[in-house]
């Protein structure tokens, strides 16, 4: 028999490793900054200083409505999430600490994940 031909990832096989990892992002104790868009009203200086808020309920809209073509851009948003705590807060103050712990937890779970593929 001809060996069939390597199969290709179909898209919505790679987007199921994005629900689960979003879906552990999530559940993370030190979550609870990122489940939700900052309000840009009630943070003096958040709507100047970060260019492209994101957070994990964006995330999952994005998913659901199919905007995200491939695992590459939903991990851009997610390290969005991460680069824009680091630069609105202090490495030592509580959300600050908390997105470090956020960004090692993602870092780990996503390369565990895709390396398994
Ligand atoms: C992901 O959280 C955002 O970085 C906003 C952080 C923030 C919000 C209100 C404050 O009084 C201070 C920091």
């Amino acid at each position: 028999l001809v060996s069939c031909a390597k199969r290709a990832k179909t898209p919505n096989s790679e987007l199921a490793v994005c629900r689960v990892l979003l879906a552990e992002l999530e559940a993370h104790q030190d979550a609870w900054p990122f489940l939700s868009p900052v309000k840009l009203k009630s943070v003096p200086g958040y709507r100047k200083v970060i260019k492209k808020p994101m957070d994990f309920f964006t995330i999952k809209e994005k998913l659901i409505n199919n905007m995200y073509l491939n695992q590459e851009n939903f991990i851009i948003d997610v390290n969005l999430v991460f680069d824009n705590c680091q630069k609105f807060n202090e490495d030592d103050s509580e959300i600050g600490q908390a997105g470090h712990r956020m960004k090692r937890f993602f870092d780990k779970r996503w390369t565990e994940l895709l390396r398994k593929q």
